[in-house]
């Protein structure tokens, strides 16, 4: 069987999950079939130590864990995390692209990619999780260390995510207000309020059940809608790259003194 191509949208614009607070979008078929499996390879071969091992599920953070909400600056991502992830994310325009060249700088600078107004303009940090059916990740909020724009390519399993309100006492609503499923090889884009007034988490199931056309938000997004039809999806393992912008990143170098601080 030949393996599956990666297939790019003109802009984000066309893959907007319809229905959800701007902006989310959803792209089934970011990476092929091979760029999965070399990215799934490295994720397993990563010496021993660098994972974290919580209670059911286990996780790497990459280049490092970030302290006081700080990067401390030193190594970049490795080149199987860049590549062809991260550039493939910043070739792709918000906006389409029109034909009016008196377009203002805002509008200019939106069509450029999701990661233009960020503070390095890429993201630099990318957190790995790994599920393996009956685990799952309890609702939250990614808090203050990130400009708020997360980018999550989703290898090996199908699994949803859940979208929650917080009320004003703080307490969750039981019932996600919103389920979106990620296949594998998708990209999720979840930006704006999605990011600051909503929680997100996944339910340690060993499948997702009562899925349909009207309670999956992104369904008419998805690559193989029909192996949904029965309304479930049988979980097997699902890996998880969140790619992200940390806002602090620490000059240690200058830190330590003009000795440290050469750049070739
Ligand atoms: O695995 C996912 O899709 C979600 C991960 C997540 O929410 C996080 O790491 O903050
Ligand atoms: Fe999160």
């Amino acid at each position: 069987m030949a393996s599956s191509q990666f297939s790019l949208p003109p802009s984000l614009e066309a893959s907007r999950i319809a229905g959800l607070p701007p902006s989310a979008y959803y792209i089934a078929d970011f990476i092929s079939e091979e760029e999965e499996q070399k990215i799934l390879e490295k994720v397993e071969r990563a010496p021993k130590a660098r994972w974290r091992q919580l209670t059911h599920r286990r996780l790497q953070t990459w280049p490092s864990d970030l302290v006081k909400n700080t990067l401390l600056d030193g190594q970049p991502l490795p080149a199987w995390l860049e590549e062809p992830i991260i550039s493939r994310l910043l070739s792709v325009p918000v906006l389409p692209s029109s034909s009016d060249s008196s377009g203002d700088e805002k509008e200019k600078q939106q069509q450029q990619h999701i990661f233009a107004d960020s503070p390095h303009g890429r993201p630099n940090h990318v957190l790995i999780n790994e599920y393996p059916p009956n685990t799952g990740i309890m609702p939250h909020k990614d808090g203050a260390a990130y400009h708020p724009v997360v980018c999550t390519v989703s290898l090996g399993s199908s699994l949803c995510l859940n979208l929650y309100k917080a009320k004003e006492d703080g307490a969750l609503d039981s019932e996600p207000v919103w389920r979106i499923l990620q296949e594998p090889r998708s990209l999720l884009i979840t930006t704006a309020d999605l990011y600051t007034e909503y929680l997100h988490g996944i339910d340690p199931l060993s499948a997702d059940v009562n899925m349909s056309e009207r309670t999956i938000a992104n369904w008419s997004l998805l690559r193989e809608p029909s192996l949904y039809q029965n309304g479930e999806n049988q979980r097997g393992v699902r890996v998880s790259l969140t790619y992200r912008d940390v806002l602090k990143v620490s000059k240690l170098g200058s830190k330590l003194g003009p000795m440290f601080n050469r750049r070739p």
